[in-house]
């Protein structure tokens, strides 16, 4: 057994443990992303401190723990915080939450997350629903030995993000009268923020928005067979031709602030999602 199947084992056995059930869906919240949660949803709270095998969250905005959740009635796991590349850690340790979701037989994963928008149509405080990938992050997290109970060694990647979740994001949506963009994320490692002829690059090999996480998760969860849905807050414009100075700060107070969106398009979507159990 590989050293990352071993601590996956571990935190899947730990969550088994001490989480009351297994829920049907899972949130992975972006930077900034977590505010719009009721407290009185929330059952329990766990520091990944204290889930054996998980790294820990080192980036601003992120909380670092998982909530066992209720959102309107439906049982969620919310990963409030999630690990990044440039933290440091490898493509499989960024994933682990994401295996021990497979492991533990999570069927929908909504990966969402703050981005700048590359297409000049798409306004910031805007949500963006990925319609799929390119990874420039120059990692992957399968690279290694495969583990074949896992899934393939080479995983079809034709339709990453969930034909049927994405219909239903879009029917959440027009209920709640919110704009909804559809398009194409690219991944970067990050943690620098782009030089304007990246970002023309970017823009020219087909892609709507920018950010530095997500990619490696949605290939860890659809070699695992689990079902995609993906959501960008649109934080910043990322536009080569007029490109303004932009921080984490105000990528982070972006994010705050289109948080409700985001937490009234979830609200509405996520008790409509079917599955095996939860
Ligand atoms: O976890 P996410 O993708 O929301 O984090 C965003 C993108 C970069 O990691 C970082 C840049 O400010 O925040
Ligand atoms: N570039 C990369 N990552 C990001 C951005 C951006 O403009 N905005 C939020 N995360």
């Amino acid at each position: 057994m590989t050293d990352i199947q071993t601590r996956a084992r571990t935190a899947t056995d730990w969550i088994r443990k001490n989480c009351p059930s297994i829920p049907n869906t899972a949130l992975v919240l972006g930077s900034g992303l977590g505010k719009w949660i009721d407290s009185a949803w929330i059952q329990k709270s766990i520091p990944y401190a204290d889930i054996p095998g998980f790294p820990v969250s080192t980036v601003e905005g992120h909380a670092g723990a998982l909530l066992v959740a209720e959102i309107k009635g439906t049982p969620a796991f919310v990963f409030s915080g999630r690990f990044h590349l440039y933290e440091g850690y490898s493509p499989r340790e960024v994933t682990l939450p994401i295996a021990c979701l497979g492991l533990l037989g999570t069927e929908n994963l909504i990966l969402t997350n703050a981005a700048g928008a590359l297409n000049p149509l798409f306004a910031t405080g805007g949500l963006m629903l990925l319609t799929d990938h390119i990874n420039m992050t120059g990692h992957n997290p399968l690279t290694g030995p495969n583990v074949d109970d896992w899934g393939p060694r080479f995983p079809d990647m034709s339709q990453v993000y969930c034909p049927a979740l994405r219909e239903q994001a879009m029917q959440a949506a027009m209920n709640c009268g919110q704009r909804l963009e559809q398009g194409v994320y690219v991944a970067v490692a990050g943690p620098s923020l782009e030089t304007p002829a990246e970002t023309r690059m970017y823009r020219i090999m087909g892609a709507d928005a920018i950010g530095m996480s997500t990619v490696p998760e949605a290939i860890t969860a659809h070699h695992m067979g689990l079902k995609i849905l993906g959501i960008s807050c649109l934080t910043n414009k990322n536009l080569p031709d007029c490109m303004a100075q932009t921080s984490h700060a105000e990528i982070l107070d972006q994010a705050n602030a289109s948080s409700d969106a985001l937490g009234s398009l979830l609200s509405a979507l996520i008790p409509n999602l079917g599955g095996r159990h939860g």
